[in-house]
């Protein structure tokens, strides 16, 4: 495989001869991802309290493509065993799922109760999938936040969430911690402040006035630098709970997920390649420099100035450090190109002074999916591992999300929306580069697909799909296997 070798195979080449379970380390585990509003759906049952997902939606159905919602979403509330039932038809390892803060904490708060219905529902999905050989890998915090929270002092937005996350996690640890031994703190700081706190396209839709992307508020300029500051205290204080509290008596292990992509320099010139490494810090390092080194990245130190908060010597103490595991989700790369100092305000968005595309010269980076921003480009899972490796001590990694969708196009015949040959295709080629980066050295112990089923997919709704499993939305949500639950389930055979 030449590094960059990017071409689609034909299908034929997705035998799971040559590519297969054992071709990677004996225990490395294999599962599917999920989160709790693109799953459950009940969201206003079994004493669940509303979260800001739940507010952003129905306030704001333009700011979804098809109006949708996760009231309903696929209805995982009710159907966990079946669901359980096809990861053990497809030989999975272990389940990445998230708990809902306002289905454990109606109010945001511990001193407005704990919902013992949302204790139960989450026991009982724990105990399924242990009863069938399925470990459990749980993020507490997959951007659902309590919106009680959010309007009584603005979220993340405040340093007290960092108090309400650690009463809230340690109710998870108390409830769930005899059983679970993967714990992942947040999903994606990243994708939290990009979208709710820099162009406003998610919750809680905030951004700066002048972007004109129809906001509620906010500041683009400082807010998700803000809140990102808020997330990383809100990690380590629950990563500090953990071990103080609890890992010594449950022998689990904790860490935080994640998101980057690969950056190709848009030429060999010096400026596009300094280019795609500070897309790198302003990505990744945003968060990864803090909890590996206890400070933000030189480079954003620089460009972001006095808008970028700092950490006293204490925070730094404790953020350094704060995690056992790496959980990284990787689905796409870009070029990187050099950019001037925008005349506009500034933004998270330009502060960086990077152009970012996927052409160059004309020609893509790679296959486009269905969702604008993903580009099918494998070798940039490599690359992103082997810089990890290098740049932050060669840390304990989970593949933690990797995947493609499709359009929902429901006037295709059912059979051809089954036939899902791109991501057998995808996760084939992705699972080789991963598997050189494990020759390579890099400590990568396990890969969860994006995702187990057809899913509300945020913005995008339910126009497309990102499932391995198909979920028929106009048949009762009935589950069906796509072509790559099948490919999956040879792949990952035991002999
Ligand atoms: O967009 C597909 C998926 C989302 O559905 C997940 O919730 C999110 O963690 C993510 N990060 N990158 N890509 N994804």
């Amino acid at each position: 495989l030449a590094a960059g070798d990017n071409n689609t195979h034909n299908p034929s080449s997705y035998d799971t001869v040559s590519l297969n379970r054992s071709s990677f380390p004996p225990g490395f585990l294999f599962g599917a991802s999920s989160a709790a509003y693109q799953y459950e759906g009940a969201a206003n049952a079994g004493g669940k309290g509303p979260s800001i997902w739940d507010y952003f939606t129905h306030k704001y159905p333009e700011k979804i493509s098809d109006g949708s919602n996760g009231d309903v979403a696929i209805d995982q509330y009710h159907r966990y065993k079946e669901d359980v039932g096809i990861m053990k038809e497809m030989g999975l390892d272990a389940y990445r799922f998230s708990i809902s803060w306002p289905r454990i904490l109606p109010k945001g708060k511990l001193k407005g109760g704990i919902n013992e219905e949302g204790v139960r529902y989450y026991n009982n999905l724990i105990n399924e999938l242990l009863a069938h050989g399925i470990q459990p890998f749980v993020t507490l915090f997959h951007f659902d936040l309590p919106q009680t929270l959010e309007e009584e002092y603005g979220g993340f937005l405040s340093p007290h969430v960092v108090d309400d996350f650690r009463d809230y996690v340690g109710v998870c640890f108390e409830e769930f911690g005899d059983r679970v031994k993967h714990w992942i703190t947040l999903n994606e700081p990243w994708t939290f402040c990009y979208f709710g706190y820099a162009i406003g396209a998610e919750a809680p839709g905030r951004c700066s006035e002048w972007q004109m992307l129809n906001c509620t508020g906010g500041d683009s300029g400082t807010e998700p630098y803000i809140v990102a500051h808020h997330q990383i205290l809100a990690h380590a204080a629950a990563v500090k709970l953990y071990r103080e509290k609890y890992q010594a008596s449950q022998k689990g292990i904790i860490g935080i997920t994640l998101v980057s992509g690969w950056f190709v320099p848009y030429s060999n010139a010096k400026h596009n390649k300094d280019a795609a490494l500070r897309a790198l810090d302003f990505y990744l390092g945003w968060f990864m420099e803090p909890i590996t080194h206890g400070d933000y990245p030189r480079s954003m130190r620089a460009l972001v100035g006095s808008r970028l908060p700092n950490f006293t010597k204490e925070e730094s103490l404790v953020v350094k450090g704060s995690f056992d595991f790496l959980g990284l989700n990787y689905y796409t790369s870009s070029y990187a190109k050099n950019a001037r100092r925008s005349n506009s305000p500034p933004s998270y968005v330009t502060d960086a002074l990077v152009n970012q595309t996927a052409k160059r010269h004309g020609v893509l980076i790679g296959p486009q999916a269905a969702s604008s921003w993903l580009y099918v480009y494998p070798s940039g899972i490599r690359s992103l591992l082997l810089y990890i490796k290098q740049k932050y001590n060669n840390p304990l990694i989970y593949i933690t999300e990797n995947g493609i969708d499709e359009f929902n196009n429901s006037t295709l015949p059912l059979e051809k929306q089954l036939s899902d040959y791109t991501r057998i295709d995808y996760h084939y080629r992705h699972l080789l580069y991963l598997r050189e980066a494990i020759k390579d050295g890099v400590k990568v112990k396990g890969y969860f697909a994006w995702s187990l089923l057809d899913n509300f997919e945020w913005a995008s709704g339910f126009t497309v799909r990102f499932g391995i499993n198909y979920v028929d939305y106009q048949n009762g949500l009935r589950r069906i296997p796509k072509g790559s639950a099948y490919w999956f389930k040879n792949f990952l055979k035991k002999y």
